[in-house]
């Protein structure tokens, strides 16, 4: 599937050096899985889990899950040894934490233009600094980029936040993420959650997440893949509107008419680019999902 068409609804983390966890996570219902090797991983662990990770990965059994390794940054004593080992099982993507510039992107991409088994890799990106903030345009439109992971934890660090429940403090990072990932089509998920157990706090962020536009929410448990599936789903009544729209704008050309009105409201051939979007994820979580 395309990277952009592919659903990624829920982006469940997974400690590298939990082997428990890595076992569990190919029975779970997500869209997409982030194998840690960054801040999951104690430093103790840093290197057998990079080992474990990469034997669990060759040993496959994900299924059509997306695979996301997190390596720790190329400026740390484990980053380069993490991408030569994970780099050689030809990951689909692997994703840099605390990404600041597009040249950070481009000496990794230029390392896995040099391994035949990375032909395909995509490149993710953390964004969790003001500096990547500040170059999230020139970052989303970097060699091999695939998409973007907003890493709201460092980023309220970095920014001397405090928790609001409706992110205002936030708000600015992650419409300014939103727009670089749109302008370059890469895909673009929201932050975590942390309060695992709090259920309604979680639904509320992932409506918000939604309604900005983010394709999906990163996870860190797997209390939490079901709200954050139906969440980034299509409802039934966004699909049935849909339909009713094409049905309506196809009747309206047919008729020699640029617009139909649907309950109300006009509805242009922009708006039919949308409904078919929201077929077209239907159909993509469906087969997922089938
Ligand atoms: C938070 C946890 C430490 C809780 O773990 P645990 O106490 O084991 O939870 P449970 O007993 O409720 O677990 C129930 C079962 O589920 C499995 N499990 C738990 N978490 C995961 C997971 N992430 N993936 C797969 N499976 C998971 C347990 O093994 C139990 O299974 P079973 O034995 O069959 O019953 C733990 O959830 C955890 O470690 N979560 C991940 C934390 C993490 O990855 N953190 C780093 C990413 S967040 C981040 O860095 C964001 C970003 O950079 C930023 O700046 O914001
Ligand atoms: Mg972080």
């Amino acid at each position: 599937m395309d990277n952009l068409a592919r659903p990624y609804r829920s982006v469940l983390y997974i400690p590298g050096s939990n082997e428990r966890a890595l076992e569990k996570a190919k029975t779970l219902p997500v869209d997409a899985i982030i194998f840690d090797l960054e801040d999951a991983v104690a430093i103790d662990a840093k290197d057998s889990a990079r080992v474990t990770l990469a034997a669990a990965l060759s040993a496959g059994g994900y299924g059509q899950r997306y695979q996301i390794v997190r390596l720790n940054g190329m400026d740390t004593d484990w980053g380069p040894k993490d991408l030569e080992v994970i780099a050689a099982v030809g990951p689909q993507a692997v994703l840099l934490p605390k990404v600041g510039s597009a040249a950070e992107i481009e000496a990794v991409a230029a390392r896995l233009d040099a391994i035949p088994a990375c032909a395909e890799t995509r490149i993710w990106a953390m964004m969790e600094t003001p500096q990547g903030i500040l170059n999230a345009a020139e970052i989303a439109a970097a060699p091999r980029m695939g998409g973007f992971v907003m890493g709201t934890n460092d980023l309220a660090k970095e920014l001397m936040t405090r928790f609001r429940a409706d992110r205002e403090p936030l708000l600015t990072s992650l419409q300014l993420c939103l727009l670089a990932a749109r302008a370059a089509g890469i895909a673009i998920v929201d932050g975590v959650y942390n309060a695992f157990k709090d259920e309604a706090g979680l639904q509320v962020e992932c409506d918000q997440g939604r309604d900005m536009g983010f394709d999906g929410k990163t996870l860190i448990h797997p209390a939490q893949v079901a709200v954050a599936n139906a969440a980034f789903a299509p409802s039934e009544a966004e699909i049935e509107l849909s339909k009713r729209q094409i049905e309506a704008f196809e009747a309206a050309e047919a008729e020699g008419k640029g617009v139909a009105v649907v309950d109300g409201k006009i509805v242009e051939n922009l708006h039919i680019v949308t409904a078919r979007q929201v077929l077209a994820k239907a159909s993509a979580v469906a087969a997922l999902e089938g």
